[in-house]
């Protein structure tokens, strides 16, 4: 490999996983963590050829060629302040944060003019395979050269490179991320409130039920810093979750007032304005993201013996379309900017909105089945809560809250990972391989 020596800054789980990607490739890794963990760190890699650990990130940026940041996004501005004036004069930096906005700010405030920036953004989590998936880059103050040499060296990763602003990252990751993991971080909140673990619950098992429980314990089993930093610090997501939740609402008191025809004009604009344009065209791309054979595959508890699938009003996927529609978003098209977790969000959206019989079922259950009342109480509180906690920019708050609901569903989320993966493995081959087709 070329004489780059690559720096990476936070060896957490991505931090690590990167490290172990590119030495595998062949180049120098030069690393680092917060010094106490400098004799753990030391050992992990000990066998691992071309890493060498360093105590702190000032020995990292002195020595290295492109630095990568790959640390809470919270902490970003104060670790850039600490080791930024010690980068080797002419190096490139970049960051791995979710969110952009600050990790740029930070750059420009600290980092010496002669550092040039290309920052990067790997769109899955660290237990995913990264080839195939979108690995955003931004050449925010750089030659093309040093571009060039950033996307040589993180070829390796096998990613689809999606080159967009730092602007431009925010405003999609908005879109596609922080309103998602709303939706799902609200359910886990539901399902606490009510002492629910819902896959012990006949009526939630199966189809759309088993990608909602199986992704809400894959979020609850990460790390809050992860969610509340890419919630609470980019700017654009606030108005997208605090929509969400408004959706939620209005929704639920529609509901709640039997008001069937307005709910169901409401359903059909919002279910226009996203879903229309496939109607129109007909052709391959159209076929449904998701199917039922698919979705049933992935389940932690048992499928109850009658095969009747068990009547929902999926107000969470109900009030993502609203959503949509009243922020003029079309999900499909940040498909190129998307994460395992959005395209399964998106996938059984889909799969409600584009059935027409699933979605009158859903309009009836809505209206005259009382039975989902105390879930969607709750549910709308959460919404509504999430929101509030990340308008106030409440990283407290939100640490908290989450934190407390994870030791709830902690004692599952061995099982819910293996599963997990595994259903997101099946799915993203099954779309690949139809997009191959
Ligand atoms: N997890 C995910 O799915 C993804 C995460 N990201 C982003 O990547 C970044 C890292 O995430 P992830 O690896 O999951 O998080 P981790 O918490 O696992 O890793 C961050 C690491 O940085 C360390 N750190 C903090 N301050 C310093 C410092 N001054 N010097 C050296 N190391 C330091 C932390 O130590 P300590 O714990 O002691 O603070 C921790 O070990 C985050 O910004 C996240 O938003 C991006 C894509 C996916
Ligand atoms: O797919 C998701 O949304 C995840 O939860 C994993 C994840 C978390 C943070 C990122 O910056 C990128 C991916």
């Amino acid at each position: 490999m070329g004489d780059a020596v690559v720096g990476i800054i936070g060896m957490g789980d991505m931090g690590k996983m990167y490290t172990r990607r590119l030495s595998e490739a062949g180049w120098r890794v030069h690393a680092c963590d917060v010094p106490d963990k400098y004799d753990s760190l030391c050992d992990d890699f000990k066998d691992t050829e071309n890493v060498e650990i360093f105590k702190n990130g000032h020995f990292v940026s002195r020595s290295s060629d492109y630095i990568i940041y790959s640390v809470e996004a919270r902490n970003i501005d104060a670790v850039v302040a600490a080791y930024g004036p010690s980068t080797k004069m002419g190096a490139i930096v970049g960051g791995q944060t979710s969110c952009k906005a600050p990790e740029i700010a930070a750059f420009e405030r600290h980092l010496p003019k002669d550092v040039e920036i290309v920052s990067c953004h790997s769109l899955h989590g660290p237990g995913v395979n990264p080839k195939g998936q979108p690995l955003v880059l931004i050449k925010h103050r750089a030659s093309d050269a040093s571009f060039d040499l950033v996307e040589r060296i993180l070829s390796c990763l096998g990613s689809k490179h999606v080159k967009l602003t730092a602007d431009q990252h925010d405003r999609i990751t908005a879109d596609t991320q922080a309103v998602t993991h709303a939706a799902f971080l609200s359910m886990g909140t539901a399902w606490a409130a009510n002492k629910q673990f819902p896959w012990e619950i006949p009526r939630y098992v199966g189809g759309i039920e088993n990608v909602k429980i199986n992704i809400t314990l894959r979020i609850y089993s990460n790390k809050w810093h992860v969610y509340a930093g890419l919630a609470i610090l980019n700017p654009s997501a606030r108005k997208q979750i605090k929509q969400y939740a408004e959706s939620v609402t209005e929704l639920f008191k529609l509901m709640l007032g039997g008001h069937r025809e307005e709910l169901k004009a409401r359903i059909e604009s919002a279910r226009q304005a996203v879903f229309g344009h496939m109607e129109k065209r007909g052709d391959d791309e159209t076929e449904l993201l998701l199917n039922d054979e698919l979705l049933d595959r992935f389940s932690l508890g048992e499928k109850p013996e009658s095969k009747e699938r068990v009547r929902n009003n999926h107000l969470s996927l109900l009030a993502m379309v609203d959503c949509w529609w009243k922020l003029g978003i079309v999900p499909y098209d940040h498909m190129i900017c998307s994460t395992p977790l959005f395209r399964l969000w998106l996938g059984i959206t889909e799969y409600l909105f584009r059935n027409p019989a699933l979605l009158d079922e859903v309009i009836d259950t809505a209206i005259e089945d009382n039975t989902f009342r105390a879930d969607d109480l709750e549910f709308t509180f959460a919404a509504r809560d999430w929101s509030e906690r990340v308008s106030f920019g409440n990283m407290d708050g939100y640490k908290k809250k989450f934190e407390e609901i994870q030791s709830y569903f902690e004692p599952r989320f061995k099982e819910a990972t293996k599963v997990g993966n595994e259903m997101i493995k099946t799915i993203e081959e099954n779309l690949r391989s139809r997009q191959k087709s």
